[in-house]
């Protein structure tokens, strides 16, 4: 990537000074690890091996920079490429973005809004990885993009009421939940701030809470997430130390929900009825949270709404051969599953059909067609207006 942006220099002289103007962060940058290893693994080498002379250390380090600073990972080429593209440089970030980015399947950037837009307001996409805790977020950032970020989200240590990040109180008999004492707006690091439970008002020091989330972290590293019941056993283990919503436990639902009907090969109708009602609650539940926390995240949403058009149209068959359902309530099953179905489809339309995201959007649009049809008999059999 470095030697093909040097290229620019002299193959395409307009685009060189297009990527120049973009930030670098080389002064703080000299401070960190990386740069040293950039200077002996990038700089020195493309100098030696390619006998490029004429550039010299810094300025491949700055190119190395921007790079660092810009880039985008580009996940339709297989192993994922990484791409600045300068426009879109212009974009700030935000732990609660009103924008997404998608990939075309040449590497084209789609910038699409996902809330409504004022005039004159900044447009953010988020930068890290928006299901991650506010004190993993924050360092990821200050790490990689030099700032301390001071958005809405990390501004409000509840993270809009959901206690995304929240911890039980370490005292059992309190029923209340451990936050960063202060809002993370300034310059500081979330370890030099204190925790206080929100009911008791115990306060604890950073260091115990972190060494609890890391146990916590390791232990999900380290767990098969692709067993239904190691997952389960995941989320009634570590129920009574995290928050319901903590992300933790988020992420780990977030798998569960996909994998009923996903494991063995009888799909859906091999799920346990108990298992199906699992899931729909799953993705309600993180639907919900995914919803009130980050709208941006466009495609776990659509993913599990997808799973959850397909459970809930299952639960209503299911229902419906065992005479539970009258024709009406099936109609309003299935209603709900093909409104959940559109809303998948729009929300994953930018996704190329070589990622597994494309693929679901593509079985989407399939579906809908199906279910149209379903739909129609339905109708006809009860003497319903088609909706
Ligand atoms: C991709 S560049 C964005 C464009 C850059 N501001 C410029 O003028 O070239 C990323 C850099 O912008 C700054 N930045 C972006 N979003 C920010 C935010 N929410 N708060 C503070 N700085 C931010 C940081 O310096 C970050 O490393």
């Amino acid at each position: 990537m470095a030697l093909r942006c040097l290229h620019l220099r002299d193959s395409n002289p307009v685009m060189w000074e297009r990527l120049l103007s973009l930030e670098s962060h080389c002064e703080e940058r000299k401070k960190t690890q990386r740069y040293e290893a950039d200077r002996t693994t990038i700089a020195e080498f493309v100098r030696r091996f390619f006998c490029l002379q004429d550039f010299d250390e810094e300025e491949i380090l700055r190119i190395c920079g921007i790079i660092q600073v810009n880039g985008h990972e580009v996940p339709v080429t297989d192993p994922p490429h990484v791409a600045v593209y300068d426009e879109a440089s212009l974009l700030e970030h935000s732990c609660r973005p009103n924008c997404a980015k998608s990939f075309s399947p040449d590497g084209g950037l789609i910038i699409h809004t996902v809330e409504p837009v004022l005039k004159g307001q900044h447009l953010s996409i988020c930068y890290t990885d928006a299901l991650w805790g506010t004190a993993n977020r924050r360092h990821h950032l200050a790490e990689t993009k030099f700032f301390w970020c001071s958005c809405v989200r990390c501004a409000d240590p509840t993270e809009f009421g959901t206690y995304f990040s929240a911890i039980r109180c370490l005292n059992k008999l309190c029923e209340g939940y451990l936050l960063p004492e202060k809002s993370l707006l300034e310059e500081f690091d979330a370890e030099s701030v204190s925790w206080q439970c929100n009911r008791c008002s115990a306060s604890e020091p950073s260091g115990r809470v972190f060494a609890i989330l890391e146990r916590v972290g390791v232990a999900l590293s380290r767990m098969q997430k692709g067993d239904p019941e190691v997952c389960k056993r995941f989320l009634e283990e570590y129920a009574s130390e995290l928050h319901p919503n903590h992300y933790y436990l988020t992420d780990v639902r977030i798998a569960l929900a996909q994998l009923h009907g996903q494991t063995g090969d009888t799909g859906l109708p091999g799920v346990s009825d108990h298992d199906l009602s699992e899931k729909i609650s799953l993705c309600r539940k993180v639907l919900a949270l995914i919803n009130a926390l980050v709208p941006g995240e466009h495609r776990i949403r659509g993913v599990l709404m997808f799973e959850l058009h397909a459970a809930v149209a299952e639960e209503a068959r299911r229902a419906s051969n065992q005479g539970q359902l009258d024709p009406i309530a099936l109609r309003d099953s299935l209603l709900e599953s093909k409104r959940l179905l559109m809303e998948a489809s729009l929300l994953l339309r930018h996704e190329p059909e070589t990622l597994p995201e494309g693929k679901i959007a593509l079985q989407a649009r399939r579906n809908l067609a199906d279910m149209n049809q379903l739909l129609q008999n339905i109708h006809a059999s009860i003497g319903d207006m088609p909706l």
